[in-house]
Order: C-alpha cells, then sequence, then structure tokens
C-alpha cells in the first residue's frame, strides 16, 4: 500500500495526553497510575493473560493497540485485506471494553517503544502476552522487556519455562487445553482510555488502506463466533470437506483468520467443541488441527529464524541458482499451465484464503517442479492470506518444501489433485474461466487436448491458456536427483543438537537423532505421494 497522508500522523497519544490522565485521589499515586495492557495478537478480552494480569495488578487498566508504521506501511508485509481485517478485530475489541462498561481501546501510532515509553515515563505499568515472533518482533520485545520493564504474560498453551520444550509437549497442551480460561472482573477495574486522534479509518486513510480482494470476512469476535457455533454444528462433515477447494471453503471453520489475531484463543475453540460437538471423527480430526496450530507455533518459540532461511543448513540456498522472476511471476499470476495451480493462486490472490490441501501443493510445485528458492514464495503467501501467521506459514513452508531433513518429501502431482479434488472441474473452471470450454475431462492437462476439441470450443492452448512452463515429469525427476544427492547428510545434520532444537520436532530431540541415524548419509530420500501420504496424527505429539 502507498501512504497517503502518512505525515498526517504523527506519534500519539503525545506526552501531555499521556500525563493528563488523571491520577486517581484514592491513594493510588503510590502504586502509579495504573497497567496499560499492549494488545497485539490477541484482540479480545475473554481468556486473555495480559489483560488479567493487568486487573489483578491495578485498579485502573488501559488498553491500546499500536498502529506500528513498519507494519503499515511499504514495508509492511499484509495486503490491504488482512490490514482492513485488523482494523474490524481492532472496532470490535473497543466495543468489547465498552460493552463491559470501559472506556474503550486507546489506538496508538508510532514505534512501540516510543509511544510505550511515554506510559513508562508517567508511572504506568505495561503487560503484553507473550507471543511466538520471528526476529524483528524478537528484537522488538526484549527491548521492550529491558528498556521499558514491559512483562510479557504466557499463557497461550506453548512451553517457554523447559530447556527440552518438545519433552512431554502434547501432555503440557493437552492439560492447558483443558484448564480454565484468563478471567477478570470488569466491576473491580476501570477501564481507561486517552483521546489520540487515531483510528483504524485514519490509519486506513493515511496508509492508502484499501483492499481489492472480494469475499473477505469481516473481523472481530462476534463474527468469530458465529463462525464457530456453525461450524460445531456442521463439524460431522468437516472430515469429508477437507480435501476439495469448493467444498472446504464452507465445510471447514473458517476460524484461521481469527485465531491469527486472536479474536478468540485456541483454548476457548476447543473448549467449545470439547463441550458441544458430538463424538466422531469430525470432532477428533479439528481438535487435532487445533494441536498442529500450537505446534507450529511452538516451532517459531523455538527458533525464530524460521522466517529467515532453511531450518537445516544443508538445504540453505537450494534452488537459488535457479532463480528466474518468469517463472516465479507465472506462479504469481497463476499462469504456469497447470490448472489447478493456477487456479489456486488466483483465488488466494483474489479472496486471501485457500484450503490446506491447494496451499501445500502450490508450495510444493512452486519449489519442487518450478524449482525456486523457497522464501520468494513464502513471502507471497503470507502478503495475501488474510490468516498470514508467520509462525504457521513459513515453518509450513519449510515442512513440504522438506528443508527440515525428515524422510517422506511430500510431491503434490497438480493434475492428479485436478482428477481427484475438483473432477467437474468447478473450481478451475471459476478461477481460469478460459478454460471453461473444454470438457472436464481435460481439465487436468490441458495441453494434451486433441487439437480437433481445441478447435471445437476454441481454447487454443499456447493462446487462450499457456502450455506448462515446465516439463513436469522432467523436471520432478530432476529435483529428486538433486534433492537425493543431499538428503542424507540433511538428515545426518539432525543429529547436531543445535539443528535439532530449532527443527523443534514433535518427538524432540529424541525424533531427531533417529532420523539422523536411520536416514543420514542415505543417497535417495525416502518418497510418499501427498495425495497419498496422511498427515501428522494428533498421536504423533507425544
Ligand atoms: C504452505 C502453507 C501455509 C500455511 N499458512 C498458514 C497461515 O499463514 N495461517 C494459518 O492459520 N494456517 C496456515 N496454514 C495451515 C492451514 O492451511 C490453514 O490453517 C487452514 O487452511 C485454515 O482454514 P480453517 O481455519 O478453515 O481450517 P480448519 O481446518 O477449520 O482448522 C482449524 C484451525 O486449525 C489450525 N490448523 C489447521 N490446519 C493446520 C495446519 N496444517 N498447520 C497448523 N495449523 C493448522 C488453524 O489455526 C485453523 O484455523 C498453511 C498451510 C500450508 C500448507
Amino acid at each position: 500500500m502507498a501512504p497517503a497522508d502518512d505525515a498526517s500522523l504523527s506519534t500519539a497519544p503525545d506526552a501531555a495526553a499521556v500525563r493528563s490522565l488523571a491520577v486517581p485521589s484514592d491513594g493510588a499515586a503510590e502504586t502509579g497510575p495504573g497497567t496499560v495492557v499492549w494488545h497485539r495478537t490477541d484482540l479480545r478480552i475473554a481468556d486473555n493473560p495480559a489483560l488479567a494480569a493487568a486487573a489483578a495488578a491495578s485498579d485502573r487498566v488501559l488498553p491500546v493497540f499500536v498502529f506500528d508504521p513498519g507494519f503499515h506501511d511499504e514495508r509492511g508485509a499484509a495486503c490491504d485485506a488482512r490490514i482492513e481485517f485488523l482494523h474490524d478485530c481492532l472496532r470490535d475489541l473497543d466495543r468489547q471494553y465498552r460493552d463491559v462498561g470501559g472506556a474503550g481501546l486507546t489506538y496508538a501510532h508510532g514505534d512501540p517503544l516510543d509511544v510505550l515509553g511515554r506510559f513508562v515515563d508517567a508511572g504506568w505499568d505495561v503487560v503484553a502476552g507473550a507471543t511466538a515472533t520471528g526476529r524483528y518482533g524478537r528484537r522488538r520485545d526484549d527491548r521492550a522487556r529491558e528498556e521499558l520493564g514491559v512483562r510479557f504474560v504466557a499463557g497461550d498453551g506453548l512451553v517457554r519455562d523447559a530447556d527440552r520444550p518438545r519433552d512431554g509437549w502434547s501432555d503440557r497442551v493437552e492439560s492447558w487445553f483443558a484448564s480454565e480460561p484468563f478471567d477478570w472482573d470488569p466491576r473491580s477495574v476501570a477501564v481507561e482510555r486517552v483521546e489520540t486522534g487515531v483510528d483504524p479509518d485514519r490509519v486506513a486513510g493515511a496508509y492508502g488502506v484499501d483492499s481489492t480482494k472480494t469475499r473477505v470476512p469481516t473481523g472481530g469476535r462476534g463474527p468469530a463466533r458465529e463462525k464457530l457455533d456453525a461450524f460445531t454444528e456442521r463439524i460431522a462433515g468437516y472430515p469429508g470437506s477437507i480435501s476439495s477447494p469448493v467444498d472446504a471453503r464452507e465445510g471447514t471453520s473458517g476460524l484461521s483468520p481469527y485465531l491469527r489475531f486472536g479474536c478468540l484463543s485456541v483454548r476457548e475453540v476447543h473448549r467449545h467443541v470439547d463441550e458441544r460437538a458430538p463424538d466422531g471423527r469430525g470432532k477428533s480430526m479439528f481438535v487435532s488441527r487445533l494441536f498442529w496450530n500450537r505446534h507450529y507455533t511452538q516451532k517459531l518459540l523455538d527458533w525464530p529464524g524460521w522466517l529467515d532461511e532453511a531450518v537445516n543448513p544443508v538445504y540453505r540456498g537450494f534452488n537459488r541458482d535457479r532463480h528466474d522472476p518468469e517463472l516465479v511471476a507465472a506462479w504469481k499470476r497463476g499462469e504456469t499451465g497447470f490448472p489447478m495451480v493456477d487456479a489456486s493462486m488466483r483465488c488466494l490472490r483474489e479472496t486471501g484464503w485457500l484450503n490446506f490441501r491447494m496451499r501445500a501443493l502450490c508450495a510444493s510445485v512452486y519449489f519442487h517442479v518450478l524449482q525456486q528458492p523457497w522464501r520468494i514464495g513464502a513471502d507471497h503467501f503470507f502478503e495475501h492470506l488474510i490468516d498470514g501467521d508467520a509462525a504457521i506459514n513459513y515453518t509450513q513452508w519449510q515442512s513440504q518444501c522438506g528443508l527440515v531433513g525428515r524422510p517422506g518429501l511430500r510431491l503434490y502431482d497438480p493434475r492428479k489433485q485436478v482428477r481427484d479434488q475438483d473432477p467437474d472441474g468447478e473450481f478451475v473452471t471459476r478461477w481460469v474461466p478460459e478454460l471453461d470450454p473444454l470438457p472436464a475431462a481435460h481439465l487436468d492437462a490441458p495441453e494434451k487436448t486433441p487439437l480437433a476439441v481445441q478447435r471445437e470450443t476454441g481454447v487454443r492452448i499456447g493462446e487462450a491458456y499457456p502450455y506448462p512452463v515446465v516439463d513436469y515429469e522432467a523436471a520432478r525427476s530432476e529435483f529428486r536427483d538433486r534433492y537425493g544427492a543431499v538428503h542424507g547428510a540433511a538428515a545426518a545434520r539432525l543429529a547436531d543438537e543445535e539443528i535439532a532444537r530449532r527443527a523443534s520436532l514433535s518427538g524432540g530431540l529424541g525424533a531427531a537423532r533417529t532420523i539422523a541415524a536411520d536416514h543420514g548419509d542415505a543417497r535417495d530420500p525416502e518418497e510418499a505421494d501427498a495425495a497419498t501420504a496422511t498427515q501428522t496424527d494428533l498421536a504423533d505429539f507425544g
């Protein structure tokens, strides 16, 4: 997005406004004016560890969201639709505070350290929920802790207090799911607010936020609860609707953007489904996804480098020498000549959402077939996904590409995905309308359509729609050779404790050592066709 009149938004609130917040006359001055709750990705007042801690510590809390120019200006990695979704969530958070009798949410703007520093100078304490972040966020939070004394409150189910976080991890997460939510009593604290002149509309105007995406859900806790209720009703149909990109749109929960911005806590979702959904496969599969959410987030907590470089050093720079900007552009635009990939990439760009299988397919074709550097692809996803969550997106990309060094590379065949997941061509022709006149039988590989059919339907491959940008079989086999040549070395590196820790496998260091022992230095990686491979089961989180 282009900043429109960024200059009109200075750092706010200014120090005078912060000082002007009246200090209560009841002696609270001795303990300071109160506690600021710095909201980040926890845009709710229920089951919020930082808010509960603030309310326990002070009679006055002041909830703040800081619009950080680094997120909103040209350095920001989020598409406008994700920012608009965030803005919905913030308006909703403001309402949540008002609904319980508080004054609402304070919208601040500027470098969070500058903004929070003004409160600290005026005597306020600051608390925030601890979150898993990449290196930038970790540096920011470290500075906030060291320079301003910000207290980061854990309570998101991730393991922070153990030398080996993966030992007994699933038991700990399970007991966190079962534990009581964080609570606070709005009648026992005054929720304060300071007027800053900043609000989501002004920020949108100042930074030129204006999304062109369609079908983007409305952010906020209200819409999130509606989705959760509706999904709980239809959960029995969940297993049958996960894989097809058409069925998944209405069949999976649609909760990912709400979980990403913390409109609901993962624990709240777990509890709701546990208590209200009928027992069965749908429920157990869904609950295992909530574990995956925590599993991938734990990975980023364990190593902030996931966003920047391959977790296994052997794969650092893999595909870099093959970087071809035209191939990357064709993938981004949805013009690769592989209809399922093209439909998915156009759908991602227009709606900001794809189901798991299509995300995995696009990542696989990008890295294994087009053989392009993984980070560019992962960044593109992260930009366009409404649920773009650094912790899940980059770790999933590395897993799907095979950068960890585990055996069992998942190579998705884009043509098989059409036959299996979209046999009538509904998804493909919705997003690649130029193929609509072709009989569905040719949609898996339009380039093989007999010329007579091309003439008859007017769909000339090479004109109306491109030939595949690479020869699929040749590229796949070449990738296997290149990958296989170094996989043994990569697996062997998992014996290195430092690498094993950062890989943060669900089975801990033991699992990493077993892979190194069984597969280290092997000549060929084991391969599993993703179309038949099953994903990690809940039982694997031991
Ligand atoms: C390359 C790639 C990138 C991805 N990037 C993201 C991302 O940025 N943000 C994101 O939330 N999910 C991401 N996912 C995981 C998954 O595709 C989405 O969570 C899911 O499609 C969201 O739709 P839903 O909420 O309807 O899912 P549901 O099937 O209803 O699942 C419920 C919740 O479980 C969690 N979940 C489901 N599948 C996974 C998974 N495989 N890994 C981790 N958590 C999971 C999510 O929080 C999701 O909202 C990615 C997957 C891949 C392969």
